[in-house]
């Protein structure tokens, strides 16, 4: 069937015809105006402890990949921050270019990476993923961004599984993997009320947008490239470009938790 996707025939420009929600009033990506963004003394340190043994697998969803976490116990949580209560891991993937002059969904001050990294969390008040998914405060996902410099020894582990998910619906077991060792030095943040950045676009996600990049190679983000978005035996389609445009702000404040 004709799904959503990235190419002209069924790209962002035209996600509203099956989903109205994308013209909504806190959609996102956005592109994040550092001097616009209020310092919020009251924002509190991110808290992050992730368990290891929760990694369950890694998989080619057609859109992206992502590595998907055991989230039926309050092992891996991300606390603190702007957010109140507890908040699970449940996966993190990516959204890169076809080239390193794009790739991140979000930008700062127009400037845009070759890469951005989504930590995926839902909101304990609600019984699963699923139901939290459609509430104001159901989802928080934490974005980092990728600039290209020297490789990262961190991503390795994950880049060595594509060759196992190249098509869309492999997947693979990925266990003992910790998404800390993913984070940057400084966990300053952004913070803002927005969206998922796909279809169903629902309007349910506390963004969290660290300002400090990690950093990836060349030769690594190759290896993003070489994923298909198709799936085996289909016509193969680079899975590249996977990034929504940033959307319009609407009267929306972005907070700083950094001077
Ligand atoms: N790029 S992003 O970080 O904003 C993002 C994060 C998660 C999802 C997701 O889970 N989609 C599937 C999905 C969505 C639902 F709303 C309910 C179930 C479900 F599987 C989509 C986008
Ligand atoms: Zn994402």
């Amino acid at each position: 069937s004709h799904g959503w996707g990235y190419g002209a025939s069924n790209g962002p420009d035209r996600w509203a015809e099956d989903y109205p929600i994308a013209n909504g009033p806190r959609q996102s990506p956005i592109n994040i105006v550092s001097k616009e963004a209020q310092y919020d003394p009251s924002l509190k340190r991110l808290k992050l402890q992730y368990d290891p043994s929760n990694a369950k697998g890694i998989l080619n969803n057609g859109h992206s990949f992502q590595v998907d976490f055991v989230d039926d116990t309050d092992s891996s949580t991300l606390t603190g921050g702007p957010i109140s209560g507890t908040y699970r891991l449940r996966q993190f993937h990516f959204h890169w270019g076809a080239s390193d002059e794009r790739g991140s969904e979000h930008t700062v001050n127009g400037v845009r990476f070759p890469c951005e990294l989504h930590l995926v969390h839902w909101n304990t008040k609600y019984p699963s993923f699923g139901e939290a998914a459609d509430k104001p405060d159901g989802l928080a996902v934490i974005g980092i961004f990728l600039k290209i410099g020297a490789a990262n020894p961190r991503l390795q582990k994950v880049l060595d599984a594509l060759d196992s998910i190249k098509t869309k619906g492999k997947q693979t077991t990925f266990s003992n993997f910790d998404a800390k060792t993913l984070l940057p030095f400084s966990l300053d943040y952004w913070t803002y009320d927005g969206s998922l950045t796909t279809p169903p676009l629902l309007e349910s996600v506390t963004w969290i947008v660290l300002r400090e990049p990690i950093s990836v190679s060349p030769a690594q983000m190759a290896k993003f490239r070489s994923l298909l978005f198709s799936g085996e035996g289909e016509a193969t389609c680079c899975m590249v470009d996977n990034f929504r445009p940033p959307q319009l702000l609407k009267g929306r404040k972005v907070r700083a938790s950094f001077k």
